[in-house]
């Protein structure tokens, strides 16, 4: 088997280091002897270096690709009403947005609701304990990557669940977050009647 096959063998394409010294660049261009390079060098370019950081720091190792759209999905209502009901993870809520887009609520500290809009490339992060809830925009269309310390987990805690795992978490949560003595409160407009 010489390289090329092995090559297909592989299902890689085959590249290899231009050898400029040629006027007729129809022709392939390579040197003698061939300079393979090979085409795994090339799809690292395509891995975003802060992201990598980013997994390497909070020790992610697991990752899933969710597509949520009722093209790809046979459970697709069931799924987003699951999604906008007010929940919380016992990890770390990490997503990168690949395409698409939709809305993240989460609860400010008098527990009206702060909405977020993700578009492709943004990267939202809720702390365990957080409650939020998740709704697709009006395209019905988002691709995402989750990312895990340990087995793809997406258990959502709904608020009236009572559940030991939702007190833990929340306890945390209000130590780090709701009872900090430096957290800054927002001044809510007033509603005026009308
Ligand atoms: C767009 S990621 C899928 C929704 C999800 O996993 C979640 O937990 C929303 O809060
Ligand atoms: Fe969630
Ligand atoms: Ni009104």
């Amino acid at each position: 088997m010489d390289q090329r096959d092995e090559l297909e063998a592989q299902g890689k394409l085959e590249a290899w280091e231009y050898n400029p010294h040629d006027e007729d660049h129809r022709r392939p261009h390579k040197y003698f002897p061939n300079r393979p390079v090979d085409s795994e060098h090339v799809r690292e370019w395509d891995k975003n270096p802060l992201l990598e950081k980013i997994k390497m720091d909070r020790g992610y190792k697991y990752s899933e690709i969710a597509t949520i759209s009722p093209e790809e999905m046979t459970d697709f209502e069931e799924k987003v009403k699951g999604y906008f009901k007010e929940h919380m993870h016992s990890q770390e809520e990490i997503r990168l947005i690949l395409d698409g887009g939709g809305y993240w609520d989460i609860r400010d500290y008098d527990e009206s609701w702060i909405r977020f809009r993700v578009n492709k490339g943004d990267l939202i992060v809720l702390p365990p304990g957080m409650f939020h809830r998740f709704t697709l925009d009006e395209h019905n269309y988002v691709k995402a990557l989750l990312l895990y310390t340990n087995i793809p987990c997406r258990t959502q805690l709904e608020k009236s669940t009572e559940d030991d795992s939702i007190a833990s978490c929340r306890k945390l949560y209000a130590e780090k977050v709701l009872n900090n003595p430096r957290a800054i409160h927002r001044k809510r407009p007033q509603i005026s009647a009308h």
